[in-house]
């Protein structure tokens, strides 16, 4: 972690708190008082049970949700710039698939958005599809794909729009746990590979120690960033390491820092 340490910093959060209203016109505080730093490069996860903010954390960041109080930073930009300037990809729980555009064409999707050559985004999806393995897959259409290889044409078009950040909100929860562990691997391998940041929600303890460099756990009532756990597992992480006492010890220092409730 100390390689972390002396990494430049790409998003400042401080004194954030987000507040919404419910059906009764109650305040519900989704976050309160947030301050982290997450490094460039790094792999980070946002970790706690239903209801502690963890989405909204991740929404904020990207822009989709304003703050009540305090601020974002990413880059020194807002997030609003950051999104205008496409920097952020996106992978959320269900593939947000079209079923009438091929796989390629799916993939090649945000690329048109962005006016790039039918050339360029072309030859990027073949390049994004060939780095999840759905290479022969190309011109199947969504619903002739498993969730995890429709999952994997999800990853494939955030990535192929070269973006910064990568924001993930429980991409894996929905699979089954064989097809869990390959994503995981295979998301580890790109990740790598493209060097970005990833911010990654989920409630599953063993999935953040596996996946990420540090674990930002929240508790709820209110939403709140209780405790930061470096994962000091090396890398590249193995099926195998799931088996160490040292990732069981993880496991049980992360699970012993929830507040008010438990995953
Ligand atoms: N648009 C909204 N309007 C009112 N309340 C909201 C809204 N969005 C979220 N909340 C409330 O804010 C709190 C945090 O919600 P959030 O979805 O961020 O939690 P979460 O940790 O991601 O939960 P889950 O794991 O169930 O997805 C919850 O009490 C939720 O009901």
């Amino acid at each position: 972690m100390s390689e972390l340490k002396e990494r430049e910093v790409e998003i400042q959060i401080r004194d954030l708190g987000v507040t919404f209203k419910d059906n009764a016109g109650n305040d519900v505080k989704a976050l309160t008082g947030v301050n982290l730093d997450i490094c460039k490069g790094e792999f980070i996860s946002l970790l706690g049970p239903s209801g502690c903010g963890k989405t909204t954390l991740l929404r904020t960041i990207a822009d989709l949700q304003e703050p009540t109080e305090g601020t974002v930073r990413i880059s020194g930009m807002t997030p609003k710039e950051i999104r205008l300037q496409q920097k952020f990809g996106f992978v959320f729980q269900q593939p947000v698939l079209f079923d009438w555009r091929t796989v390629k064409k799916n993939v090649e999707l945000p690329l048109e958005i962005m006016y790039q050559s039918k050339e360029d985004r072309s030859k990027r999806a073949d390049e994004m599809l060939e780095m999840v393995g759905l290479k022969g897959f190309a011109n199947h259409f969504p619903n002739q794909l498993s969730g995890g290889m429709q999952q994997r044409v999800n990853i494939a078009r955030a990535f192929g729009i070269r973006p910064e950040l990568l924001l993930m909100d429980e991409p894996f929860s929905a699979l089954d746990e064989f097809t869990k562990e390959k994503l995981h691997e295979d998301l580890l391998r790109i990740w790598r590979q493209t060097n970005k940041t990833v911010v990654f929600v989920t409630h599953n303890i063993q999935e953040a120690v596996f996946l990420s460099d540090r674990i930002c756990v929240l508790s709820p009532h209110p939403g709140r960033l209780s405790a930061v756990v470096d994962v000091d597992l090396p890398r590249p992480r193995t099926l195998e390491m799931k088996e160490s006492e040292h990732f069981n010890e993880l496991v049980y220092e992360v699970r012993g820092k929830f507040e008010g409730g438990s995953v």
